[in-house]
């Protein structure tokens, strides 16, 4: 199991001890500042092609919940945009607060939202494997979707509906054919820069696009989240929330906008 978590004293500004590249120059997530964000023309479309979507399950993993897919040639994959490669879809999951007002990892001009999604793909044109792609400096690629409450959610029912299922970590059940297309927001205008995995092993791999348009899910939807936990069966109850780290610093990095 893992010797990290998100409480006092395994959380967030503990991790440097067993992870030193925590203290790295290019951490996620960060706060994107958007008057200093830059507009590139030459960031073409991101392509989404999503059809081919093979979920197999949705688990928690102790730190999250998670929807994995196959790792089939014509799974779902992206490309365009900062991408020079294709990225095959791994696996989505959320990060979330004890609130509506914060949970979040990425901010926007200091603004956190109730929850932030994130879709994990890896480079299957230079990598073999995942593991192999997690450590390389352009092997992950992952999209990040902010979550505000609002209307309920009809794509993210599908999900929320079947959190009762994985209340405890190591839990996992069938989530067959889940087509994740239906959570990214309307418009597709993102920021994007080089960073890493919000979580140990924190490896520096990750080209992040982060969309600016949130989605809207209703706050029943959200408590859903909150009801998972932490712990396992027979532990003490340990409620799943505040699984966000902080925002890290830039370190001279540029963030590049997809539009003017
Ligand atoms: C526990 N969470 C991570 C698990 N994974 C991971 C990555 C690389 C290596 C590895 O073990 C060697 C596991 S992962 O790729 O599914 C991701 S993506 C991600 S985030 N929040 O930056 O999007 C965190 C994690
Ligand atoms: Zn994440």
């Amino acid at each position: 199991s893992n010797c990290w978590g998100y409480g006092e004293d395994d959380g967030p500004f503990f991790w440097h001890k067993g992870y030193p590249i925590a203290q790295g120059n290019r951490q996620s997530p960060i706060n994107i500042v958007t008057s200093e964000t830059v507009y590139d023309s030459s960031l073409s479309p991101l392509i989404v092609s999503y059809e081919h979507c093979t979920s197999i399950s949705i688990s928690n993993n102790g730190c999250s919940v998670a929807v994995e897919y196959a790792d089939t040639e014509q799974g779902p994959v992206i490309e365009g945009g900062p991408l020079s490669d294709a990225y095959r879809l791994k696996q989505f999951h959320f990060h979330w607060g004890h609130k509506d007002y914060h949970g979040s990892e990425h901010t926007v001009d200091g603004k956190t939202y109730a929850s932030e999604l994130h879709l994990v793909h890896w480079n299957t044109s230079k990598y073999q494997t995942f593991r192999e792609a997690a450590a390389a400096s352009d092997g992950l690629a992952v999209l990040g979707v902010f979550l505000e409450a609002g209307e309920e959610h009809q794509g993210l029912l599908k999900i929320t509906d079947a959190l009762n299922m994985v209340k405890f970590k190591g839990r996992t059940a069938d989530l067959k054919e889940f087509n994740p297309k239906c959570l990214l927001p309307k418009n597709l205008k993102y920021w994007t820069y080089p960073g890493s995995l919000t979580t140990p092993p924190l490896h520096e791999s990750v080209i992040w696009i982060v969309f600016e348009e949130p989605i809207e899910v209703a706050k029943k939807q959200m408590e859903k989240f909150r009801m998972l936990l932490f712990s396992q069966e027979e532990e003490d109850e340990k409620f799943m929330e505040n699984n966000f780290r902080p925002p890290q610093p830039l370190k001279g990095r540029q963030v590049c906008a997809s539009y003017n």
